[in-house]
């Protein structure tokens, strides 16, 4: 079991005790556990450990889940972590915070818990869920910091209802223009979380994650917001794609023009009460550019397409990202899949030309060539009809 830490105010048994005298110990502490421990995983549980710490209202201590790997010495993860207080695989170089405890045994890590935040990579969450069943505290709240969704049979499934069908809790999400890199370092950045119904809860997600270098707004569009996060990655292969052809910048402003037009058009189809706004917010505008810039996902699809398309997406990811996971790959099949079953490809030439690329059906100079179609009149009509 992984160890506890002394936090620096009296401990209370439940948080939301209200027996104690002490202004301090009346006041409703919550109990965070970050699920999931990769680059961006380990970042959020620095960013909310250095808050937790500060604020009242939540447990001194932050747990986070860690997907057990043993690393080329033979040591377990979790353990280094512990030890070093750093993600030595996922973000090294990077201390924590004392209060951060890493912890392999998924069950034991969520049980005191009444806040969840939920980062993994898309494809683990389902999974995850299915353990986690039966396993949380009643009243639990979730926030996702994952970019990414499911096709079911039905349709698409956002991450955020996933896991609210599956655990019953409720779940707001953030996203934003967030390199973990970058914000590990502290350098300035924004997000944006998205809720449905309860500001109140939002807001204090936002007081958990909130510093001086990362502001979060609040904005009441769950699907707005979590669509932006996932859509951009499959824009972002495509601006890998420009950027391994040596395309140069304005090919490559094109590529997000179109693809922001795109990710609008398809959030707005799928979820009609999807706000223009929100693509205006950090989630949308902003991390599209970000992510176009200095990203996993465009780093790979550079490499693919210097490659020819002689090597695959699954080799480069594994040469080129040590262990991290790319989501745009993935999410361009999982959007293929809804445009083909609703027969939209041809009102979305960018999106459906990013999968036929990857699977290797076509070429890399084919997202030059067919993302001119965008601009041809019927298909901007077409768009028009949805925007
Ligand atoms: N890294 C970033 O800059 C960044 C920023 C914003 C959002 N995100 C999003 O956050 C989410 C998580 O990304 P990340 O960067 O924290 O992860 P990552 O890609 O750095 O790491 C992969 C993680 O998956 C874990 N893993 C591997 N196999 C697993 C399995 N079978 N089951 C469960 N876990 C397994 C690994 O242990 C590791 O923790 C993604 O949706 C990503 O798009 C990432
Ligand atoms: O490195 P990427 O491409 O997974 O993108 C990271 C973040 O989503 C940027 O906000």
């Amino acid at each position: 079991m992984a160890p506890s830490i002394e936090g620096k105010r009296p401990e209370v048994k439940s948080p939301m005790n209200t027996t104690c005298c002490n202004r301090e110990e009346i006041t409703p502490r919550y109990r965070v556990t970050v699920v999931g421990s990769g680059n961006w995983g380990s970042v959020a549980a620095k960013l909310i450990a250095s808050n937790t710490v500060k604020l009242p209202i939540f447990h001194d201590e932050v747990r986070m889940w860690v997907f057990e790997e043993i690393l080329p010495g033979g040591e377990k993860l979790s353990k280094a972590i512990n030890q070093t207080n750093e993600n030595v695989k996922y973000l090294p170089g990077i201390k924590l915070g004392k209060n951060v405890i890493a912890d392999p045994d998924l069950e034991n890590a969520v049980k005191e818990a009444n806040m969840l935040v939920f980062v993994t990579p898309h494809q683990f969450v389902a999974g995850i869920c299915k353990r986690l069943v039966g396993k949380i505290k009643p009243n639990t709240e979730a926030i996702s910091l994952i970019k990414g969704m499911e096709v079911k049979t039905e349709g698409p499934c956002m991450i955020s209802k996933l896991i609210t069908d599956m655990l019953g809790i409720n779940c707001c999400v953030l996203m934003g223009a967030n390199i973990a890199n970058e914000i590990a370092v502290e350098k300035f950045s924004e997000a944006t979380i998205g809720y449905k119904q309860d500001k109140e809860v939002a807001q204090r997600w936002a007081r958990l994650f909130c510093t001086p270098y990362f502001l979060v707004s609040v904005v009441q569009d769950v699907e707005g917001v979590e669509l932006c996060g996932t859509l951009k990655n499959v824009v972002a292969i495509a601006a890998g794609l420009v950027d391994g052809m040596n395309m140069g910048n304005n090919t490559k402003a094109a590529i997000m023009r179109i693809g922001l037009r795109e990710m609008r058009a398809l959030s707005k189809l799928l979820f009609p009460s999807v706000r223009d706004s929100t693509f205006f917010e950090s989630c949308g505008v902003a991390d599209l550019i970000t992510t176009c810039l200095g990203g996993r996902n465009r780093k790979v699809a550079e490499a693919f397409a210097k490659s020819g398309g002689k090597r695959s997406f699954d080799e480069l990811e594994a040469e080129l990202l040590g262990g991290q996971k790319l989501q745009g790959v993935s999410t361009a099949k999982e959007v293929y899949e809804i445009l083909s079953h609703r027969g939209w490809q041809a009102i979305f030439p960018l999106f459906t030309t990013v999968h036929e690329i990857c699977i290797g059906q076509l070429p890399s100079s084919a997202i030059v060539e067919y993302s001119e179609q965008a601009t041809n009149f019927s298909i901007v009509e077409g768009l028009a009809q949805y925007c």
